[in-house]
């Protein structure tokens, strides 16, 4: 019988971001392993044209939740999604859901965030601080919590290249940035962003940091441990292998890459890709939240839920595989042939950015206009090189994360809580786990049918086809204009013919 499993029966939850990509994958294990579990109070801001219930239930009813509901086929009656805002005072919970709160929760996980790279510093204030200051206070009033799981960035110090578990002070203290927030003008904040987020590429990371810093001073007395996970990828193996539902981290672009669109990324193919599946993170958290709630450690400990250190797959790799896969299952209606390429100096990546990404946006939208409809393909290109310039910072360096809470962790389970949660990255076959991530992107994010494979095929061959064409026209244009003007190309020229 797992602990683990048993420790969470009979408990009342509380997870913010449950909507999000973890907090779903979160949620769907909880149910899994432990059907007898009270009630899962999950924090859902309302959206137009969607009642709260039929926000989460539309969750509930996906693929993802398929074996949760034959463990626990009242899973509907377990939830309990209460209206909250993170940006607003107190949530902007009613008094009667907040009094409920308040009273029944044993165990807190603290996903919600925005990450959002370029969220403007006042709004990734408002989300990834206040909020969690916030709900530390909420917690400090609930007699019966036994933990407080605070889902954090392994990036959250990526301006350091070894990063231990421990929470590093950020030079200016959390709550005057805070304070700050509120009375500053948004083109002030603009203007001391820089200087703020420092040798941080981003306001995500320097957030998440502050984050940290505000768990670690407003604890209290609380049971607290901080979870730090590298890139969540798609699922490993639960509840099946490739489960993804959002563009974030290397998703967005696997589709790029797929669909023909992304050509070169400055990357340097040496560096760790230190990505981890989204049900080894859960995996890890469900299973800190047991250890802090029984065994109540001294001090809050961080976990870092990376993969470098134990089983490293660098960009490389990673690419190349991404790259056969699409051999064997591509993608439906591809804009051009998937072969993208890493580069690493400036001077190749502007060249390709012209070359490859820019030349055939314009050409296309060319085609689109001469065709009477509307062009689309340089406003989609230009996103694409926005999120690339975004993403550079982290797949050009490579980090040092110590893992020994982690380790330690995994020593104080029992073996079958080893093997019911398993965050043992070593066991990750990375080739198999990539394969499986973009045929994941293939069904669960383009929602593309297995039976359109030999179209997809066939359209990929149709392409090379019309590369093939295209290359010989340019080329007899290109050598017709040399015979026009060299002696020696008319005598190759002749002499061939
Ligand atoms: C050999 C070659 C091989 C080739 C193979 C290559 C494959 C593998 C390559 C591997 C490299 C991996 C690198 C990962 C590094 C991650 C590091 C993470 C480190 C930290 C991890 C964390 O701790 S934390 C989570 C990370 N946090 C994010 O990862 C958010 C990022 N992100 C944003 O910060 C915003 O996204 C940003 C970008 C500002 C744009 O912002 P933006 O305003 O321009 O665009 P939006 O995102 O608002 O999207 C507006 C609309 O575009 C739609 N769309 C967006 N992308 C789309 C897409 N790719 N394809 C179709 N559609 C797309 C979207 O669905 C919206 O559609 P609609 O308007 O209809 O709703
Ligand atoms: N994905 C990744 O690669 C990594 C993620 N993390 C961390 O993991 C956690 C979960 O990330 P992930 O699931 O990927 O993120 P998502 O963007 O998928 O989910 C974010 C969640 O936060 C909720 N949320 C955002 N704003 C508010 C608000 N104002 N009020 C209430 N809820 C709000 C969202 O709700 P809604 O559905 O309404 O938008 C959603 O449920 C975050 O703390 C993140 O920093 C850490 C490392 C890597």
């Amino acid at each position: 019988m797992s602990m683990i499993a048993a420790f969470y029966g009979g408990k009342s939850i509380l997870i913010t971001g449950a909507t999000g990509f973890l907090g779903k994958v979160l949620m769907e294990k909880l149910f899994r392993t432990s059907p007898d579990l009270k009630v899962i109070y999950v924090l859902v801001r309302p959206k137009q044209g969607q009642t709260l219930q039929q926000r989460v239930f539309q969750i509930l009813d996906s693929k993802l939740f398929e074996k949760v509901k034959e463990v626990c086929p009242n899973v509907h009656e377990k939830i309990r999604a209460i209206s909250a805002d993170l940006n607003q005072n107190d949530f902007a919970i009613s008094k009667e859901d907040m009094q409920e709160l308040l009273s029944h929760t044993n165990i807190v996980f603290h996903c919600a965030a925005t990450v959002r790279f370029d969220d403007h510093l006042r709004h990734a204030v408002q989300l990834n601080v206040t909020a969690t200051q916030q709900l530390l206070l909420m917690a400090s009033q609930m007699p019966k919590l036994e933990a407080f799981i605070h889902i954090s960035t392994a990036f959250s110090n990526c301006n350091l290249k070894h990063i231990d578990e421990v929470v590093y002070p950020c030079p200016v203290e959390p709550k005057k940035i805070i304070d700050s927030m509120e009375w500053l003008d948004d083109a002030i904040i603009d203007e001391i962003t820089p200087k703020l987020i420092g040798d941080r590429p981003n306001t995500y990371t320097y957030t998440k940091a502050l984050g940290e810093v505000v768990v670690q001073q407003e604890g209290g007395n609380l049971n607290i441990a901080i979870i730090r996970p590298s890139i969540v990828g798609a699922t490993w193996q639960e509840p099946f292998p490739g489960w993804v539902d959002n563009l974030n981290g290397p998703s967005g672009l696997i589709i790029a890459a797929g669909k023909g669109f992304l050509r070169s990324i400055r990357a340097t193919p040496m560096a760790v890709a230190d990505l981890i599946p989204a049900d080894t993170v859960v995996n890890l958290t469900l299973a800190v939240g047991w250890y802090t709630a029984v065994h109540r450690p001294k001090s809050t400990l961080v976990y870092h839920c990376t993969s470098g250190n134990l089983n490293p797959c660098n960009w490389g790799k990673m690419g190349l595989q991404v790259l056969a896969t699409f051999e064997k299952i591509p993608f439906e209606r591809a804009f051009r042939r998937p072969n993208a390429d890493f580069t690493t100096n400036n001077i190749t990546t502007h060249y390709w950015n012209a070359v490859s990404h820019r030349a055939p946006a314009i050409i296309y939208d060319f085609y689109l206009r001469l065709t009477g409809r509307k062009p689309r393909m340089t406003k989609l290109m230009n996103r694409l090189l926005r999120t690339l310039s975004m993403v550079e910072y982290f797949i050009n360096r490579s980090w040092e994360w110590s893992t020994y809470n982690t380790e330690m962790l995994m020593s104080a389970l029992s073996p079958e809580d080893q093997r019911v949660f398993n965050f043992d990255v070593r066991q990750l076959n990375w080739l198999e786990y990539i394969e499986n991530y973009v045929l994941g992107v293939k069904k669960y994010l383009l929602k593309e049918d297995m039976a359109g494979i030999p179209e997809a095929k066939q359209h990929l061959k149709r392409l090379r086809n019309i590369h093939y064409l295209f290359n010989t026209a340019l080329f007899l244009i290109a050598w017709r204009l040399l015979i026009a003007r060299s002696q020696v190309a008319r005598n190759v020229w002749f002499f061939i013919m």
